[in-house]
């Protein structure tokens, strides 16, 4: 990976690649021939709840992955509380899509939130009651605690997603990657989700979501990342979130009902 960084001490000429929780700069992914993601810079800043959006293929999920060191880019950095990513796994938590998850492996609930504290646990370490303790109150926290002996299998999308985020709460990080965490649940879930993340916020956490539905970009978040293939935008919602740059990310590729839900979005 291209490194382009000022060595470890010395202050960059890029102020923010030493203080955002989350900064990429000069990033290119390619699956293929094609780039998935071309030569992104983003800037996320602290304490704040982020919606990168675009439309279908434009590489939301892929900057994410990138971010998290789950795909190789073909060069740029990314800097994380300062720091290479390697140094600073512990401090971001990934929520991931769904639909990319093997439902079917046969795991208890609990099990799954007990994920989130293996960095704690190691590998060979013993669980302990308070280690079970912390897991449930995690569960608590997205209203499944009476689920925790479940099998993951049998639970509602919905339900599955909010485990996820409970395993993410586990993991006690300060920077959260969520990937379309409101996709095929129900309204309740979208409700406890966005409370549990606005609690983080609160707490001063920085939260970063792949979202799709427009209309709810203006209530949920502080920030938009406006991406297809390359960055449209960043910035605050309310001076980011405009017809204009909508159009320059979307062009001609949006669905009647993404049309609605701009229109009312932007009243
Ligand atoms: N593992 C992969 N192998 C090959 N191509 C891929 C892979 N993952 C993604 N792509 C391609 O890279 C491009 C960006 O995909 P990505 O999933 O990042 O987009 P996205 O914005 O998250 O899309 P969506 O909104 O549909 O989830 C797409 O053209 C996709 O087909």
């Amino acid at each position: 990976m291209l490194e382009l960084a000022s060595n470890k001490g010395e202050r960059s000429a890029d102020p923010a690649l030493d203080t955002s929780p989350l900064a990429i700069r000069g990033l290119t992914v390619s699956y293929g021939q094609k780039p998935a993601v071309f030569s992104v810079d983003m800037t996320v800043r602290p304490g704040r709840m982020t919606a990168i959006i675009g439309p279908n293929g434009a590489g939301k999920s892929t900057l994410l992955k990138a971010a998290l060191g789950i795909v190789k880019p073909l060069s740029g950095q990314v800097r994380v509380f300062g720091q290479p990513l390697d140094a600073m796994r512990a401090r971001i938590a990934y929520v991931p899509q769904r639909a990319s998850v093997d439902w079917d492996f046969p795991t208890r609930v609990i099990d799954v939130v007990m994920m989130g504290l293996y960095r704690e646990l190691g590998l060979l370490g013993r669980v302990l009651g308070r280690h079970r303790a912390r897991a449930l109150d995690c569960l608590d926290r997205v209203g499944m605690k009476d689920f925790a002996l479940r099998q993951i299998g049998q639970l509602s999308g919905g339900q599955q997603q909010r485990v996820f985020l409970a395993r993410a709460l586990a993991q006690g990080a300060d920077l959260y990657l969520l990937d379309e965490p409101f996709a095929g649940v129900d309204a309740a879930t979208e409700k406890a989700i966005i409370s549990v993340l606005k609690g983080l916020r609160a707490e001063g956490k920085t939260v970063v979501v792949v979202h799709h539905d427009l209309a709810t970009v203006r209530d949920y978040f502080d920030d938009v990342f406006l991406i297809a293939t390359r960055k449209v935008a960043e910035g605050p919602v309310e001076t980011t979130f405009t017809a204009e740059t909508l159009q320059a990310t979307y062009g001609g590729r949006l669905a009647t009902a993404q049309v609605d839900q701009l229109s009312q979005a932007l009243g």
